[in-house]
């Protein structure tokens, strides 16, 4: 069974405006790391945010590990969002906090709370974030406040807060595209080894075409809600390609 099944799923951001998602049927299976590649305003954004329902679809179904996304309660809704681990393109970190309390924020889901303010942390907790630390080379920075870090450590303290969580799944939003070339391959290279080290499936936005044929075994190519090329990745042609960027290629 697929982690995630996508079918029909259709976004409209308001009732008068147009369809940003049109139709989109694809699946994610355990062991993908599935780029979502397509030009600016693509719906590559909207798709990502629909799987957690920070943006709610028109239409459709979202299956996630075999549960209705769409027809999920609040208390539910939390409970699936624990299961996904988000990794941003700005990192959304806390700059006032240490990188060690925006690596243990990741045990409370998507937000802080009272308890990450007076570091009411489980010692095994503590534990597993220095670990992860370690593993994503911060070992040094651990109680620096975040925004003293550049821009692809604060990238790897956002992988690590991401990994805390011991997600079923990562969704990625443009996880490189505020970080230079040699940074961007360096934080990709690392996303790809500890997704498989931790046996998550990956499905992440990206409009770096180069790295997403680097690092991705899966691509899914979208332009203009529409789904033009999904397959692995060493199948995708130059035919495909200038499908889905048609309009920049003209
Ligand atoms: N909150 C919103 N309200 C209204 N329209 C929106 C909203 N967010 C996105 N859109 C529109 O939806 C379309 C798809 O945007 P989206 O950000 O999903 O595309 P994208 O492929 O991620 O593009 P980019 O690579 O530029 O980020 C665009 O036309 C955008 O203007």
């Amino acid at each position: 069974m697929p982690v995630l099944e996508v079918r029909d799923l259709r976004v409209r951001y308001n009732n008068t405006g147009p369809e940003i998602l049109r139709g989109l049927d694809f699946s994610v299976e355990a062991s993908d790391f599935c780029a979502v590649i397509g030009p600016s305003g693509a719906g590559k954004s909207t798709l990502i945010r629909c799987i957690n329902r920070l943006v709610e679809p028109s239409g459709g179904s979202i299956t996630l590990f075999g549960e209705d996304m769409l027809a999920l309660n609040a208390r539910d809704l939390r409970r699936m969002r624990r299961r996904i681990g988000m990794i941003f393109q700005e990192f959304n970190l806390v700059n006032r906090m240490s990188v060690m309390d925006n690596v243990l924020s990741g045990r409370l889901g998507y937000t802080g709370s009272l308890r990450s303010v007076f570091r009411l942390f489980p010692r095994e907790d503590v534990e597993k974030a220095l670990e992860l630390l370690a593993r994503v080379g911060l070992s040094d920075h651990v109680n620096k406040r975040a925004d003293a870090l550049s821009g692809g450590q604060r990238q790897r303290v956002g992988i690590a807060r991401a990994l805390m969580q011991q997600p079923d799944l990562l969704l990625l939003d443009e996880p490189t595209s505020a970080l230079d070339p040699k940074i961007s391959r360096d934080v990709m290279s690392l996303i790809r080894d500890l997704a498989r080290e931790f046996d998550v499936p990956v499905l992440c936005n990206i409009h770096d075409v180069q790295l997403a044929t680097e690092f991705c075994n899966r691509i899914i190519g979208l332009q203009d809600g529409i789904k033009k090329f999904d397959g692995p990745t060493e199948t995708m042609q130059k035919a495909n390609m200038e499908e889905i960027y048609a309009m920049e290629v003209l």
